[in-house]
């Protein structure tokens, strides 16, 4: 196979993208509106990782199918290669739509049990492709090898697979139309840890083989320090550090990220501030967000303007990070 697209080319930029979703409270009232996205703004390159984390509830998920155009945007520009998404036509959002695939947490879930593995593999190509039956098979058979899986799977069922074949095979289906970005979210949570390695392995090798872009949802630290090249921090909705993951991992600089990496083992940091912070309290609802900054509630450095004023995305020590006080945590 060839790679479809050449390092160091922007295979997808997101500018601002904004999900607002309205929760109804009866026929007579205006809805609540639910803020899960806020301004979010990120680009990943052909053959490099980008991680999306934060704590369940921040907006990775909306943030993941708005990317992989299962969602709109409420408001900001999301571009795949040239295209812009956002009033993009049905034809283009079509072709686009085959540029960029998911990977799913569960591979029990997502693989039709009463299909052969080879139809699983070729359906996307049936809907998609001019391909006869015999070139889709040859191309399944192709795809089967490299994912590390035998040509003679071809005609088994997903129950007769363990859950890292499965993720393996879920793998190959989403790279049967070439896509040039994979969304994958959460892809080996549900996986034992032995497996974890193998399956994260799987896709560093495809990556370099393909040129692969990877979106890659985790809430896991541990296997985002494995996968990512960068790493963008959400909490309720909003980027809180962004850049790159050697710089975030060794010296992070927002009170949020300390607090991930100090709760995460064998990850925490060297310097006195991620040492000390201990994550306390629950999510704040995205519908009644902090007046200030979206962390303050549960910051130990908060100081007075952090719960009446929002900080915006700063360049700090080579990353950006959203945060009144990242300027002093750095030189602690
Ligand atoms: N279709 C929807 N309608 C209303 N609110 C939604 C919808 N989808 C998500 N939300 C809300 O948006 C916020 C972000 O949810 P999202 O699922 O994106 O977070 P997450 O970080 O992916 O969490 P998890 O890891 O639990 O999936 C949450 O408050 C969630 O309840």
């Amino acid at each position: 196979m060839t790679p479809p697209a050449t390092e160091g080319v922007t295979v997808v930029r997101a500018d601002n993208l904004r999900q607002v979703y309205p929760i109804s409270k009866g026929m007579l009232r205006k809805p609540d509106l639910l803020q899960a996205v806020s301004g979010v703004s990120f680009s990943v390159q052909a053959g490099k990782t980008l991680a999306i984390v934060g704590e369940s509830g921040c907006g990775k998920s909306t943030l993941a199918r708005m990317v992989s155009l299962i969602e709109s945007p409420t408001d900001g520009a999301l571009h795949l290669g040239e295209t812009n998404v956002v009033g993009a036509s049905a034809d283009q959002k079509r072709v686009l739509r085959q540029k960029v695939q998911l990977v799913f947490q569960n591979p029990y879930g997502s693989l039709n049990p009463r299909k052969r593995i080879g139809q699983i593999l070729e359906a996307p190509l049936e809907i998609n492709t001019d391909l006869t039956a015999a070139q889709r098979e040859e191309k399944a058979r192709a795809m089967l090898a490299l994912v590390g899986l035998r040509p003679e799977h071809y005609d088994r069922y997903p129950h007769m697979f363990s859950g890292g074949q499965r993720q393996r095979i879920a793998i190959a289906r989403a790279l049967m139309l070439n896509p040039s970005l994979v969304v994958a979210d959460e892809p080996v949570s549900a996986l034992d840890v032995s497996i974890q390695a193998q399956v994260l392995n799987l896709l560093a090798d495809l990556q370099k083989d393909l040129g692969l872009a990877y979106l890659f949802i985790s809430h896991d630290l541990g296997v985002v320090r494995h996968i990512a090249h960068d790493v963008l921090v959400m909490y309720l909705g909003h980027t809180v550090e962004h850049g790159e993951k050697n710089a975030i991992f060794s010296q992070p600089l927002h009170p949020y990220t300390q607090a991930l990496l100090a709760s995460t083992p064998g990850l925490a940091g060297s310097g006195p501030a991620q040492q000390r912070i201990v994550l306390k309290g629950e999510l704040p609802s995205p519908l009644n967000p902090p007046k200030g900054c979206v962390f303050s509630t549960r910051c130990p450095h908060a100081v007075e303007r952090c719960h009446v004023e929002r900080p915006t995305l700063q360049t700090l020590r080579g990353r950006q990070v959203a945060c009144f006080e990242a300027e002093r945590l750095a030189t602690q």
